[in-house]
């Protein structure tokens, strides 16, 4: 789940962005690996802050490697990590923790001091790997307003800088464009720019209206969003006041009588009698959207075809029983993966929810009766981009072809599943992605084949637009970007 939530369980002038291509990568990974073998026993560490920042820097620049180098995803070699090697208390798992995933969010700054690309810093050579790798730390911690002071004053002094990059200890770099102001400041040989935190191809795949636009859209996806959640079979007040005696300050979400905010702080899930017993499901308020837009009935029988752990399949079930606490409605929930449902079932068991039955795809014929359900929803596989904000290492992990990839199988998901519907029944398409490419494409291209059904007109739940497909925008509710679009089969 990214970077907010602890569940326990080019040269200095060149406008080219960090990570763009597969040979942008192949530089990063050869810097990654010459800062490796360029061992940090040369540097002489005295005092135990010294000591511990320079293995701070050593396990980061492991970490850091191996996702950029092996493409696995952050919270996955983190959360190994941190399972193999004991050794850390929690004051060192944040401080690796949160400079890791800050490297991404900022990767597209910071990769200018890649050695790689000759760059200059304007206040001293960065003549070695190592030195560069010392920078990128420091600003880093800088960008973050990190309070380990001791460890950036460090990094700072093995970076060989002459100044400490300065940023009095009251001041705040409060979002994209102050951080973007200060590091020209610092650093006034080399051109930075917001649009740089997330890769070219983001921008032809993910357009955007305006000047305007873009800016908020990087200003979100630099940002973290909170953790949002969803209580169940209890009354919202309620929840914050069980919150509150665990010292977590909850919010309402001024959007769904369900779903509250946790707030940006780490918390461990399974200390919560709420989570164990079912009453609180960590879903972010831009999945819980498509839900809504979905608006099952308390007797429907709703098919989500594309379950994956059934976030979805569970706020369908907790919809239809705040309707009415008798609901007989049913959802299957299917995928491709045996594991995830596994999982679901689970979830489903913790919250005393009955009518969810799990029936795997095991080929492409549907692993439910056609011409059945009320409702289906195709929650497809997608390149995530509107998860960006928990997961910054995608950006830079990811190329452009895990979106241009995509269309073809969504498409042929939603075909398949589409036979599902019965006459008069409602059929949902929802991506996390943020690109036409993979939303009003698919849906367009489905509906050019497929007359019997028609798009309906819903209400964008966050800027009351009413129209017949909506992305969520992450700025617009600090939330995912999503995208959803609800149609009805006529006959
Ligand atoms: C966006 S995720 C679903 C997230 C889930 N609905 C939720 O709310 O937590 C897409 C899911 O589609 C599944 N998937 C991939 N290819 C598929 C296919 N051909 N048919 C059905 N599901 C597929 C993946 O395993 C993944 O779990």
């Amino acid at each position: 789940m990214g970077d907010a939530l602890n569940t326990s369980n080019s040269d200095s002038t060149s406008n080219s962005t960090a990570g763009s291509t597969a040979d942008d990568q192949l530089s990063i990974v050869t810097f990654l690996n010459e800062v490796k073998a360029t061992s940090f026993e040369a540097i002489s560490a005295e005092t135990p802050a010294q000591k511990r920042a320079l293995s701070y820097a050593n396990t980061i620049l492991q970490l850091f490697t191996q996702v950029m180098e092996k493409q696995q995803p952050a919270d996955r070699v983190v959360g190994e990590y941190f399972r193999i090697n004991k050794k850390h208390g929690s004051k060192d798992r944040r401080v690796i923790r949160e400079s890791l995933f800050a490297l991404f969010r900022w990767w597209g700054w910071l990769n200018k001091f890649n050695t790689n690309t000759g760059t200059n810093t304007g206040t001293s050579t960065v003549n070695t790997g190592t030195q560069a790798w010392f920078t990128m730390l420091t600003v880093n911690a800088r960008l973050e307003s990190h309070s380990w002071e001791p460890f950036i004053t460090a990094w700072a002094g093995f970076s060989g800088q002459e100044k400490q990059l300065s940023l009095d200890g009251e001041t705040r770099l409060e979002n994209a464009s102050e951080k973007c102001d200060w590091l020209t400041e610092q650093f006034p040989a080399i051109r930075f720019s917001t649009d740089e935190l997330v890769p070219d191809w983001f921008w032809q795949t993910c357009p955007t209206q305006d000047a305007e636009q873009r800016l908020a859209m990087v200003e979100a996806l630099s940002s973290r969003p909170p953790i949002w959640a969803r209580v169940q079979n209890i009354d919202i007040d309620e929840a914050i006041d069980k919150l509150a005696k665990l010292d977590i300050t909850a919010t309402a979400s001024e959007y769904f009588s369900d779903s509250i905010s946790l707030g940006h702080k780490s918390i461990n899930l399974n200390g919560m009698s709420l989570y164990r017993e079912g009453e609180l499901e960590i879903q972010d308020l831009g999945s819980q959207v498509v839900g809504q837009i979905c608006a099952p009935n308390p007797n429907d029988n709703w098919w989500d075809t594309c379950s994956g752990a059934g976030g979805k399949s569970l706020q369908l079930r907790s919809l239809m029983l705040a309707q009415d606490k008798q609901a007989k409605g049913t959802i299957v929930a299917s995928d491709v993966r045996r594991k995830p449902l596994e999982e679901l079932a689970k979830r489903a068991k913790r919250a005393s929810f009955r009518g969810i039955t799990a029936s795997p795809w095991k080929s492409d014929e549907l692993p439910v009766p056609p011409n059945h359900f009320d409702g289906v929803l195709v929650d497809a596989p997608c390149s995530c981009t509107g998860t960006w904000r928990r997961n910054p290492d995608m950006r830079w992990i990811d190329v452009i072809d895990s979106v241009n990839d995509k269309p073809n199988l969504q498409l042929d998901i939603l075909t398949r599943s589409s036979r599902a519907v019965k006459v008069g029944g409602t059929l949902v398409y929802a991506t996390c992605s943020l690109s036409p490419l993979e939303n009003e494409d698919v849906v367009n291209a489905f509906l050019a084949k497929h007359s019997k059904f028609e798009l309906e007109i819903t209400r964008h739940p966050f800027t009351g637009i009413e129209a017949t497909m909506h992305t969520v925008l992450p700025y617009q509710a600090d939330t995912d970007g999503m995208f959803v679009a609800r149609m009805k089969r006529k006959s």
